[in-house]
């Protein structure tokens, strides 16, 4: 049996901008994960089964080199993704194929019932990933761990930045600027596997972060999450009725992510936590333009209460619901703050960053 886990994320700030080529965002990777075990099967049918998605198990059968599935419209369209690039990929270095089962277990879906939207369609193909090249025993790296489940990931979504699939395969914080999709999907039509994924993608850019050791990360959590891909159709109306005003927010993301990834080479927590509030600006503004409330009024109540203790806050990832950040000293009255959240039932989610270990240590330590 052959196990990998891949952790959730959240946004710290770039969010929207990083939508478009080449922008910048910063994101965390949390210690909350999906994990992925494959087990070779001894029938000839292999089984897909998510513990989170029990009553829809699928059953698939081998045809040559394609993997059937008697179902349409399946809500395992990530794990399949995963499969069937990272299939792509070992068959191009000959390897044999095999039918296997896949269990998928998930802490991302959701808690009692709550949906946190920590980027569980990310961890979710990431893990599925680095499970079959590990399988497989496919010569991987972060780097071409992160292009085959971006190509898996974008294949099933179609827009998003894949900043969330970076931080799932990086961990920590990292800093990360969005690759031409367009030209990615031009490449996919001519190059096979091993050359794309060898090839500098244009403009991609992911670098790990160290955060200064007072910064400490709270999550706030609103309840009531928004759907991203709505929000960001949104935001789309506006870039096309809007040019100037869109490209202006776009510089002005763009100078502030540059400035606190300054902050971050300097260990300055200072400067982090004042481009925090810039970026709040920023989004905030993007939203009063555009008519989406990416900031919600209990957003607004976290972010305040953040402020008066000391803290840096802001909403993250599309917003309009969900996770608020907050960065601050340790040294400050988190206690204090977290009961103050709790008075506007604002709940705190206590989890920590997580760093991920390369490949090959990985593989070390299952064998
Ligand atoms: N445990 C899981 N098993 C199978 N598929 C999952 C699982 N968790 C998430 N997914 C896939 O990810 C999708 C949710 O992704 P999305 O709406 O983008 O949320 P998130 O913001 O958490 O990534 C689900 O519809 C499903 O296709
Ligand atoms: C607006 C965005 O920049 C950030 C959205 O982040 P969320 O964390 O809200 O969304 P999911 O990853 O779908 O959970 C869109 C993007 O970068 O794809």
């Amino acid at each position: 049996m052959i196990t990998a886990k891949a952790p959730g994320k959240l946004y710290i700030a770039g969010e929207y901008a990083v939508v478009e080529n080449g922008y910048p965002a910063i994101l965390v990777a949390l210690n909350q994960f999906v994990t992925c075990s494959i087990k070779v099967s001894p029938a000839d049918t292999g089984r897909i089964i998510s513990e989170q998605y029990h009553e829809n198990s699928l059953l698939w059968r081998r045809q040559g080199d394609k993997m059937v599935v008697d179902q349409r419209d399946n809500p395992f369209a990530y794990i399949l993704s995963a499969i069937s690039v990272t299939e792509e990929y070992a068959r191009s270095l000959d390897r044999q194929l095999q039918i296997y089962d896949i269990y998928i277990d998930s802490q991302l879906d959701s808690a009692n019932g709550k949906k946190y939207g920590l980027g569980s369609s990310a961890a979710v193909t990431v893990a599925t990933v680095k499970a079959l090249c590990l399988f497989y025993d496919l010569p991987v790296d972060k780097d071409k761990l992160f292009k085959l489940a971006a190509i898996a990931h974008f294949a099933v979504q179609g827009n998003g930045s894949l900043g969330d699939v970076a931080a799932s395969v990086y961990g920590g914080w990292i800093a990360y600027h969005s690759f031409d999709r367009q030209w990615l999907a031009e490449q996919r039509q001519y190059l096979d596997l091993p050359t794309l994924l060898d090839l500098p993608w244009p403009d991609l850019k992911i670098e790990s972060l160290t955060a200064p050791a007072n910064l400490q990360l709270l999550i706030g959590w609103t309840g009531s999450p928004a759907s991203t891909s709505r929000l960001v159709d949104k935001i789309s109306l506006f870039k096309a009725r809007q040019q100037d005003k869109y490209h202006h927010f776009l510089e002005e993301s763009k100078a502030c992510i540059q400035r606190m990834i300054e902050g971050f080479h300097q260990a300055d927590l200072d400067v982090i936590k004042r481009e925090i509030r810039k970026n709040r600006e920023l989004l905030k503004n993007l939203g009063a333009n555009s008519g989406v409330q990416i900031e919600t009024p209990i957003l607004h109540e976290l972010c305040r209460i953040a402020e008066d203790f000391g803290g840096a806050a802001k909403t993250s990832g599309a917003g309009g619901g969900d996770c608020g950040i907050v960065a601050i000293d340790g040294h400050a009255d988190l206690d204090g703050l977290l009961a103050a959240w709790q008075t506007k039932k604002i709940e705190q989610l206590p989890l920590a960053v997580h760093f991920v270990n390369s490949i090959r240590r990985y593989k070390l330590k299952i064998k």
